[in-house]
């Protein structure tokens, strides 16, 4: 079997296209979306996934601010910086790029943004609502992931999902989408005993464990729809995933590539996430009046 690659950048573009549209009715209401980025610090990776969200928002006319400041910016500073943006109604969306440097409690950041401006889903309050199936901005790359499945109409309901990776913006999240969407899920991680015994019965198998070609095509099931969310960068300069991609691509039914399948979803789901909370503070305002 030939897999299909999921064209992450085709998918992006489409919603892309569709988030466009509804920005311009929002524009018409007399409401431009906004997000703010906050980097602290200079990291390469994180400055190239800024200038990913900044393009896809320009694409989709969402005002864009980046505020940036050096490595020893304090954690006090920047909490007060997040308060000052939860207070400002031109904004409707805060997202700190991760990693933070070592001085700069990632829990302290994540609680102070305003749940209803948290357009990562990070907040304990939207991960607590997602758990319950409640409506909440749900994490972009998990939210991307099945937005993926669903589009090129492969199953979820019923089908055994492995997740190999347990963070908390990709693994456990990915995980409880699906199973919302009625999968049996399985998660593994860097302690799981004979790791591939659960990798080979997988029907959907999301690798995200950030470890260059982890996953073998040899220890994935015969038309398994496989997710790669890794993004390792090789000595030769290239990017590759979590998966053995041109072996396994002999065996998935449906496989994403890196780059090109995850990441550009990733950006757009933020996007929606924003636009969403744009559409959710007009209907507030429209409901007082
Ligand atoms: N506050 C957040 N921080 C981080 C998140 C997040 O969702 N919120 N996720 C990652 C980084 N990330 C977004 O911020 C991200 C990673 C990768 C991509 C992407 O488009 N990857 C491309 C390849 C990019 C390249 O050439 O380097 C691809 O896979 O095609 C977008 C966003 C950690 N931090």
């Amino acid at each position: 079997m030939t897999a299909t690659i999921i064209d992450g950048k085709q998918i992006a573009k489409q919603k892309r296209e569709a988030l466009a549209k509804e920005v311009e009715q929002l524009k018409l209401e007399g409401l431009t979306p906004k997000l703010v980025v906050i980097l602290v610090g200079d990291s390469p990776a994180s400055l190239s996934y800024i200038k990913g969200k900044r393009k896809a928002a320009e694409e989709i006319g969402i005002g864009f601010k980046l505020e940036h400041f050096s490595g020893d910016y304090s954690e006090k500073e920047l909490l007060q910086l997040i308060n000052s943006y939860n207070n400002n109604s031109e904004f409707h969306g805060i997202l700190v790029q991760l990693p933070l440097p070592k001085h700069i409690s990632e829990k302290a950041v994540i609680e102070e943004i305003s749940p209803l401006k948290d357009v990562d889903g990070f907040h304990p309050l939207n991960v607590g609502k997602m758990m319950i199936g409640q409506e909440s901005f749900l994490p972009c790359t998990p939210a991307g992931i099945v937005e993926m499945i669903k589009s090129v109409g492969a199953e979820i309901k019923g089908k055994h999902v492995v997740v190999v990776g347990r963070s908390n913006i990709v693994g456990k999240p990915v995980g409880q989408l699906l199973l919302n969407e009625d999968a049996t899920v399985t998660y593994c991680h860097s302690k799981t005993a004979n790791l591939s015994e659960f990798t080979k019965v997988a029907d959907i198998l999301i690798a995200a464990v950030g470890r260059a070609d982890f996953i073998k095509a040899d220890d994935i099931k015969n038309g398994a729809v496989v997710i790669d969310v890794g993004v390792n960068r090789l000595d030769n300069g290239k990017l590759c995933g979590d998966v053995e991609f041109e072996k396994a691509k002999e065996v998935a039914s449906f496989i994403t590539p890196v780059p090109g399948g995850v990441g550009p979803m990733t950006i757009t789901m933020l996007a929606h996430n924003t636009v969403q909370s744009a559409k959710n503070q007009l209907k507030n305002l429209q409901g007082s009046k």
